[in-house]
Formats: structure tokens, C-alpha cells, sequence
């Protein structure tokens, strides 16, 4: 079973305070959650490989360790996760950038893929998909099952908010893939929006309805 990991970081918890709240407009709500995504690029690659290079500081030579493995290529799962793209860019920038359109029917709740363009290269990267919320897991997994249709096989997921029953959802349906979130909310309400969560992501990131 993949692990999850809640990254409860203070810089976290503060940004996240800031992009629940409905008085927060699309500007800063766009900055916000590019920041949370630098921050969470930032602890999803704790174990990226490491090898070591020969290097001379001014004052003599001296082995010394670099990035090295597997290439990594970022996910968003349109509309929403487009908003991580530049934060986790901002960190990773040899990353390439693979996109999967899929919205949530809000009548079945079931995922509507729109569009998929992956790197050729996925089978060779170590995947993050990106999205900001994880509700009941559909969109997410049909996500991640376009991913593995195309090749890709080492993926993590990577989201700001989420609710225990998403976890759960992506878990069975994934059990290989690790999740990453900087919160799991109380519930789903009953047109599975997650509470307290902070609305529709999309929508607040691009201004929409
Ligand atoms: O876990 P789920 O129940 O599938 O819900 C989560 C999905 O819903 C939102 O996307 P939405 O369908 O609103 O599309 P959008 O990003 O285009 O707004 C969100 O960004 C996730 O992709
Ligand atoms: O709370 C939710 C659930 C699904 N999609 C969102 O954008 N927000
Ligand atoms: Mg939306």
C-alpha cells in the first residue's frame, strides 16, 4: 500500500488558512497555492537520488553530491492543478509537464476525460501528479490510470486539500502510488464538496462561475 503523508509544515498551515478563506481573491488565491506547491515540491523529492561529482572549491577538490536518477515529469490534472505547474517548476525545472483534462460530471460524479498529452519519455520519469483537491478520489484516479495507459509507472500524488474517503478511494485503486496532501478535511457534503475545504478550486483559481 502506498504511504501518505499529511505535510503539516507551518508555512503550509499558514498558506492554507489564507486560501480557504472566501474573502481570498484569484490573484493571491493563484499565488498561494503556486507557493504551497513550491513548498510541497520541496518534500515530495526528499528521496531523490544523489551521486557524487568532483568538484575543486577555491580552496581545494572535493567530492560533493548532485541530483542524479530517474528524470521527473509533473502531472496537473486540468483545470485546477495547472495552478501547482509554476511552484513545483520553480523547484524542479528540468521537470517536464504532461497534462490530463478531466472534470468531475457534477451529476454521476464520474471523471470526463477531455484531453491527455504526456513526455515521451513517461516510463523513464518519476511522475507527481498534481491537483489541488482530492474529494471522492474519481478524478484522481482516472488520472493516474491515464498516466499508467501511456507508460507511467513510478507516480506520486501530490494535493493541497483532501478528505479520508478520497485517501481510501486512491489507495485501493492505486495501491502503488504514494499520496501527499497538506490537509485531510472533516467530509464530503452532499454534492461532494469537501468541507471545510475551500470551495472549487478551479473556479477560484480562474475566476469562473
Ligand atoms: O476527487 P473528486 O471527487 O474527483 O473531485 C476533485 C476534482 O474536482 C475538481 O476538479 P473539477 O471537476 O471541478 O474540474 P476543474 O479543475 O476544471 O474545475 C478538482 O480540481 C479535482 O480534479
Ligand atoms: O471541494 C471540492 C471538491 C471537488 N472539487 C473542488 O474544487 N472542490
Ligand atoms: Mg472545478
Amino acid at each position: 500500500m502506498g504511504k501518505v503523508t499529511v505535510l503539516d509544515h507551518p508555512l503550509i498551515k499558514h498558506k492554507l488558512t489564507y486560501i480557504r478563506d472566501k474573502n481570498t481573491g484569484s490573484k493571491e488565491f493563484r499565488e498561494l497555492v503556486s507557493e504551497l506547491a513550491m513548498l510541497m515540491a520541496y518534500e515530495v523529492t526528499r528521496d531523490l537520488e544523489l551521486e557524487e561529482i568532483e568538484i575543486e572549491t577555491p580552496i581545494k577538490k572535493m567530492m560533493s553530491p548532485v541530483i542524479s536518477g530517474k528524470k521527473l515529469g509533473i502531472v496537473p490534472i486540468l483545470r485546477a492543478g495547472l495552478g501547482m505547474v509554476e511552484g513545483m517548476l520553480a523547484l524542479l525545472p528540468a521537470a517536464k509537464v504532461g497534462h490530463v483534462g478531466l472534470y468531475r460530471d457534477p451529476e454521476t460524479l464520474q471523471a470526463v476525460e477531455y484531453y491527455c498529452k504526456m513526455p515521451q519519455d513517461i516510463s523513464e520519469r518519476k511522475l507527481i501528479v498534481v491537483d489541488p483537491m482530492l474529494a471522492t478520489g474519481v478524478s484522481a484516479i482516472a488520472a493516474i490510470n491515464s498516466v499508467k495507459q501511456r507508460g507511467g509507472t513510478n507516480i506520486k500524488l501530490v494535493c493541497l486539500v483532501s478528505v479520508q474517503e478520497g485517501i481510501d478511494a486512491v489507495q485501493e485503486a492505486h495501491p502503488d502510488v504514494d499520496i501527499y496532501v497538506a490537509s485531510i478535511d472533516e467530509k464530503l457534503n452532499d454534492h461532494a464538496y469537501i468541507e471545510p475545504g475551500l470551495g472549487d478550486a478551479g473556479d477560484r483559481l480562474f475566476g469562473t462561475k
